[in-house]
């Protein structure tokens, strides 16, 4: 079986590339001219790489057309919400045109491939107290380009499913990290300081942004797991929250962190890492997806900051 992992060089795309791996499965990956492989060097005689600018339609069906791979995991995409901000048509226009060449080359070629398109919590954005835990069925109210370019692919993954019957699985992941995780995300951000305080590369001052908002954090190697499951088990048209079912504020996330080291920090808030408007709860309910697919997450909040911070202390 082929599978194609578009951005199989990010975060996400490497853990998946692993996982697909292990499993025997033969991988197909998309890169741009200029992606970092670092995250893929471990397996770059294992996979095939590809050259392809998603943007382009040309492209995506020339790679479509001589790969025509059973499963297409979808995740290229510009995902760091603070970007968005900046320069809202490229977020909106790369991940949206790139979803939209995939799958126009998938209707020209009435292919059976089914699809797994990476979709957002950020989606919700505006939730009320007494939405949480989110269920999908739950008022999307996006607050930032980011949020909306994924409202976007959502629902046209919805469209082509119900137009031509596109076996289109729509996932709706709550926050995730672990090991390789960019060091923009909060996560990352905060280990990575960390390191190099502890390394004395920097003064004992952790610099922060809001740290009352709430996130829902499962391990990135439990969500390529259960991307694997919607493939495999989910229904056609669905779309599925993919959550841990808790949530803590950033705050406690970063006490975890410095439980885990013997430094003793200052915190410094950064008005620079404040956004314009931030999503203030993110607390998901994975029930429909465990129904159908059985996925729940196993590896351990901590398990997964503590193998964060390994991997920057490694990497320094
Ligand atoms: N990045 C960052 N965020 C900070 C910081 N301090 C506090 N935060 C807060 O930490 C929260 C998480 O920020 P990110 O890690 O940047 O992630 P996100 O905006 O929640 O988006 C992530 O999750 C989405 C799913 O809900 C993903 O779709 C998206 O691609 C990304 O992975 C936000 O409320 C942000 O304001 C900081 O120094 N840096």
């Amino acid at each position: 079986m082929k599978a194609l992992v578009t951005g199989i060089s990010g975060f996400v795309g490497s853990h998946m590339a692993e996982y697909l791996l292990a499993k025997g499965i033969e991988v197909v990956g998309t890169i741009r001219q200029r992606s970092m492989k670092d995250h893929i060097a471990h397996i770059e005689n294992d996979i095939k790489l590809v050259e392809c600018e998603l943007r382009d339609p040309i492209s995506v069906e020339q790679l479509i057309d001589r790969e025509r791979p059973e499963l297409i995991f979808h995740l290229a995409a510009q995902s760091f919400v603070p970007t968005s901000w900046n320069s809202p048509i490229d977020t909106i226009h790369n991940n949206v045109a790139g979803q939209i060449h995939l799958f126009e080359a998938i209707r020209r070629f009435k292919l059976p491939t089914k699809v797994q398109i990476a979709c957002s919590s950020e989606e919700y954005g505006q939730v009320e107290p007494s939405e949480v835990p989110i269920r999908e069925d739950n008022p999307l109210r996006p607050l930032s380009p980011y949020a909306v370019s994924k409202v976007a692919q959502d629902y046209l993954g919805y469209q082509y499913f119900r137009s031509y019957g596109i076996h289109v699985i729509r996932t709706r992941t709550f926050n995730h990290t672990g090991p390789r995780r960019g060091e923009g995300f909060v996560t990352s951000n905060f280990a990575k300081q960390i390191a190099e305080i502890e390394k004395g590369l920097r003064p004992p001052v952790i610099h922060v942004g809001n740290l009352q908002a709430k996130r829902d954090f499962t391990d990135v190697r439990d969500i390529v797991h259960g991307y694997w499951l919607a493939l495999e088990r989910g229904t056609p048209g669905e779309c599925y929250n993919l959550a841990s079912g808790s949530c803590c504020t950033i705050e406690y996330m970063l006490q975890l962190l410095l439980t885990l080291t013997d430094i003793e920090v200052e915190i410094q808030e950064d008005p620079q890492r404040m956004r314009p408007s931030d999503v203030e709860i993110l607390l998901g309910s994975s029930d429909k997806f465990h129904a159908d697919t059985g996925w729940k997450p196993e590896i351990p909040f901590k398990q997964t900051m503590t193998d964060l911070l390994n991997y920057w202390r490694a990497k320094l």
